[in-house]
């Protein structure tokens, strides 16, 4: 075989990783030049003198000015005031004024993936705990409420009434958050956290009755 023709090895090229690092820190080290002149050395901050904080629009800045310094040029530097606030540590949250949403997953444990619960949706007879009673009937609040004991916890989700007892160790959020939904309406709860998960599928299997409304 001709191993000109051979593209079963090739030569990679560095990691990527490598660079996106160094632009990283690149990035952290900009700052913004305004100049009047061709002058290459301005980049000494530590002899620049008369440093002003200013502000633009959510953003501040040191603003030093060089004038007096070197008589022939004019220079302003607009550096971000990162030495000045020590909150501001990487590029990112420089840039973003928004706090980021606190998403607290609990890791499950071995068995109790989201796909370990699609498994037992599909194999289990009766995770509702019905024992045959019909799911087609009305249920009120009061009877919801005396269902939170162990095989037996019930809560009410967009009018529908589920038995989430055998979800709680499958719940992504984590037991002690699901227990606060038992005997409850958790619909307020649930779209606080995650009002784009598909409860209506994921405990279909667990579906016990209708909230009855009138009561
Ligand atoms: C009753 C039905 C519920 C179901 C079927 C359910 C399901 C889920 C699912 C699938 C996730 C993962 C979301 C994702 O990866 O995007 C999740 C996460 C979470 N759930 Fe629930 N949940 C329920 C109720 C609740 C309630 C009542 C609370 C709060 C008291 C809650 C708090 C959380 C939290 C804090 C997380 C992790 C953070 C997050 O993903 O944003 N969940 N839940």
């Amino acid at each position: 075989m001709d191993t000109d023709d051979d593209f079963t090895f090739c030569q990679v090229s560095a990691p990527v990783d490598l660079e996106t690092n160094k632009l990283a820190s690149d990035i952290a080290d900009i700052s913004i030049e305004e100049e009047s002149s061709n002058a290459t050395n301005t980049t000494q901050d530590s002899a620049l003198p008369n440093q002003k904080e200013a502000t633009v629009g959510s953003l501040s800045f040191t603003v030093t000015s060089t004038a007096s310094s070197r008589p022939s040029e004019s220079t302003t530097k607009l550096v971000p005031a990162q030495a000045n606030n020590s909150s501001l540590k990487s590029p990112a949250q420089k840039n973003s004024v928004k706090k980021p949403t606190v998403r607290a997953k609990v890791p499950f444990e071995k068995g109790y993936s989201q796909m370990d619960w699609l498994k037992l949706t599909q194999t289990h007879p009766d995770l509702a705990g019905l024992k045959g009673q019909s799911n087609k009937r009305l249920i009120s609040m009061d009877e919801v409420r005396k269902h939170q004991t162990e095989g037996q916890m019930w809560t009410v989700l967009k009018g529908r009434v589920y038995n989430i007892s055998p979800y709680m160790k499958f719940h992504p959020g984590g037991v002690n958050m699901l227990m606060k939904a038992v005997g409850k309406d958790c619909t307020s709860l649930f779209n606080k956290y995650h009002a784009w998960v598909n409860a209506e599928f994921l405990l279909e299997k667990c579906f016990v009755g209708t909230l009855d409304e009138g009561q």
